[in-house]
This record gives structure tokens, sequence and C-alpha cells, in this order.
């Protein structure tokens, strides 16, 4: 049998989108009794996919802002990143848009594996974004997209599949190698 595979994935998003409930619902299978603002939490989880057995180390981040700076174990040694919005807020959107170009900067890549999340869908009643809106922001960042409810346990368990799926894919670092050198023709 194949052996285990770690994969370390971070979750950010914008305050209150539900980045706990979603993976406190994921590894201990139920949400959060009350709001408690996170500093950090890491989670570890052991899940079979597609026959093969991964172990998880979940970072569910401080939520953050347009002006938060990416801290640098955010950036460092990550499989892949779940980036969670509130279909409810569009500033949660914004502020997701915003983290993105972080990561991408402060890691000088075009391509990472990322899941683009839209929490709260039992929320229909308030929702602000559309699924159009986010599947179309994700085609665009050439990214996985899903909307869950973290509070009733919908889709939670495909975020996690997602970005595994995402990490699988096996992007490559852009290479630092000078051009191959022109060969030298004598006359
Ligand atoms: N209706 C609904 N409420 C949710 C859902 N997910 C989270 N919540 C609620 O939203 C609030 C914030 O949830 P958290 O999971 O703590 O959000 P967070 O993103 O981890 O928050 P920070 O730690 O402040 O960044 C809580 O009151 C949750 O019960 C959801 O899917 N549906």
């Amino acid at each position: 049998m194949a052996p285990q595979k770690h994969r370390k994935i971070c979750v950010m998003g914008s305050r209150a989108v539900g980045k706990s409930t979603i993976t406190v619902q994921f590894v201990d299978n139920h949400a959060p009794d009350a709001y408690h603002p996170t500093i950090e939490n890491t989670y570890q989880k052991l899940i079979k996919h597609q026959g093969q057995d991964y172990s998880i180390e979940i970072i569910d981040t401080a939520g953050q802002d347009e002006y938060s700076i990416l801290q640098k174990q955010y950036s460092i040694g990550i499989h892949g990143y779940i980036l969670v919005y509130s279909v409810t807020s569009a500033s949660s959107l914004e502020v997701v848009k915003v983290l993105n170009d972080k990561i991408l900067n402060s890691l000088g890549m075009e391509q990472i594996p990322r899941v683009l999340v839209g929490n709260k869908s039992d929320l229909t009643g308030e929702r602000n974004i559309s699924k159009e809106a986010g599947q179309s922001l994700a085609n665009e960042w050439e990214c996985a997209f899903i909307e869950c409810s973290g509070k009733n346990n919908i889709n939670v368990e495909e975020v996690f599949k997602l970005i595994l799926n995402e990490v699988n894919k096996g992007f490559q670092p852009p290479s630092n190698d000078p051009p191959p050198k022109e060969g030298c023709i004598l006359m």
C-alpha cells in the first residue's frame, strides 16, 4: 500500500466567515457552540481519499483584513490554501481577493493549490454573493470552488477533498534557471 502522505493546509479569510466552524466540523464532526475569535489553532486529521491515506495538518488562522500582513509561517511549507468568504458578506470576498494576491506575491508564483470556499450557504435569505460570482472568481484564479455550510455540515468534507486534489495536481514553482544559451556558430 502507498505510504501515508502529509499535507499542510492553511485556512484563511476575513473575521467570522466560518474558518473555525468548517475546520472543527471536518476534524471533530461538530460545529463550535459559541463564536470565539481565533488567534491560531492547528488540527490533525487522518483521512483516506481515492485509496490514499493522508495525514492532514490544518492551520486555522486568525481573521484577516485587507491590511493584515501575511505571516511567514503561512507562506512556508504550506501545501495548499482554503480561502473562505461568507456568501452573506461582499467585504469578505474582497478580503479573500487581497489575501490571494498576497499569497501569490509572497511565493512569487502565479499558481498554487487553492480552494475558494463560499461558506454560510444555509443563510439563503441573507445571501449577497451569488454562486456564479464565486465560481467565476475561481475560474479566473484557475482553482477549485465550492459553497458549504460549516454550521450544517454541508459540503465540508468536500472542501478538504478538493484541496487534496488541487495539491495532487503538483504545481511547480517557476524555474530560476537562466534560459538556455544560444549555440555558437563559427562562420
Ligand atoms: N449560519 C451559519 N453560521 C455560521 C456558519 N459557519 C460559521 N457560522 C457562524 O459564524 C460565526 C463565526 O464562525 P467562526 O467559525 O468562529 O468564524 P472564523 O472565521 O473562524 O472567525 P475568526 O476566528 O474571528 O476569524 C459563528 O457564530 C458561527 O456559528 C455557517 O455555515 N452557517
